[in-house]
């Protein structure tokens, strides 16, 4: 693993009224990767995100960004970090413009009215830099929220379900801008609910759920290690029952003896690979097929997967 620029350990966060938000969570994240947190509502993402930004005090464990203790540094880390919050929660009688290079100054960086017309025209919001918030629509006032976050050029950036809500042209520019950034060497902690979000972007994906993180790691090995393989064979002609030669394959026949269905690969990523053998199987135990439809288990499934698992 390359540098880290994130390091949290045994992080535990119960509220006021006892409510455990978050328990023990540990997590490292790489500079310059892009990071999905997935979770259903209530798991505690925008809990895990607040502490990083000082927004959520820890009840125990630590966190270390940039290679410091937070506890210590807490304003020099944040003046490091962007963050996108789920709610708009900003100035709504303001400017766009205004806005926007105000949240800059926040972070005691130069005033920069070039950076900030850049920041704006890559969200497509130059036209709109003399409106007010208020008077903008519900994506655009989401892209003001990027922009504000993006505006003093954070090294790590925190986007809380950037993409809630938002129409498909939003979602895609979204995620544009995040490929760009992460080609600027910007790391990237997004949250989502859209595992297609997941997929497409991150390099790794966490699941969390009631606090706990159940896992971490990148798409393709969670795909391998949880993923299995579903097959379809349509044979020539029906079959009353199956081979040993067949049968010893994770396989069964529908009741008109036509569809033959494989489930296996289980987390090994292995189920292409057995498919192709038991097409063979069939060639060699002359038993004719007219068709093959095969498919992955997605991270959608496997995402359904563990968090509807009772804990
Ligand atoms: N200030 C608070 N006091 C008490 N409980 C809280 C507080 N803030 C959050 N919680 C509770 O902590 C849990 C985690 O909330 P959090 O907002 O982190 O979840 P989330 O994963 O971001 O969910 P969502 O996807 O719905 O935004 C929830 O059950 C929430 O009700």
């Amino acid at each position: 693993m390359s540098e880290p620029i994130l390091e949290i350990e045994n992080l535990t966060k119960v509220f006021a009224g006892g409510f455990k938000a978050l328990d023990s969570v540990d997590l490292k994240i790489s500079k310059g990767e892009i990071f999905a947190l997935l979770g259903p509502n209530g798991a505690g993402k925008t809990t895990l995100i607040g502490a990083v930004c000082g927004l959520v005090r820890p009840t125990s464990g630590t966190i270390r960004a940039f290679g410091d203790d937070l506890s210590g540094n807490w304003r020099s880390a944040r003046a490091r970090i962007g963050l996108v919050p789920q709610e708009l929660s900003t100035d709504m009688f303001e400017p766009v413009r205004r806005a926007v290079a105000f949240s800059r100054g926040l972070f005691g960086r130069p005033s920069d009215p070039a950076r900030i017309e850049e920041i704006l025209k890559s969200l497509s919001l130059w036209d709109k830099r003399d409106e007010q918030i208020r008077r903008l629509s519900g994506g655009m006032k989401r892209r003001v929220l990027i922009a504000k976050a993006l505006a003093h050029d954070p090294e790590l950036l925190f986007l809380d379900e950037p993409t809630a809500g938002v129409d498909v042209e939003l979602r895609r520019d979204m995620w544009r801008l995040i490929g760009r950034l992460r080609d600027q060497g910007v790391t990237v902690i997004l949250t989502t609910h859209y595992i297609e979000e997941a997929e497409e972007m991150a390099d790794r994906v966490g699941i969390i759920r009631g606090g706990k993180l159940l896992m971490v790691d990148d798409k393709q090995s969670m795909m391998a290690r949880l993923g299995r393989t579903e097959a379809h064979i349509t044979l020539a002609a029906p079959l009353a029952e199956l081979p040993p030669e067949i049968a010893r394959f994770p396989v069964h026949l529908d009741s008109t003896g036509l569809d033959l269905c494989y489930r296996g690969g289980d987390g090994t990523g292995l189920g292409k690979k057995e498919v192709a053998d038991l097409t063979k199987a069939l060639t060699r135990a002359n038993i004719d097929y007219v068709g093959i439809e095969i498919s992955d288990s997605t991270l959608e499934d496997i995402f359904v997967g563990l968090v509807e698992e009772p804990s």
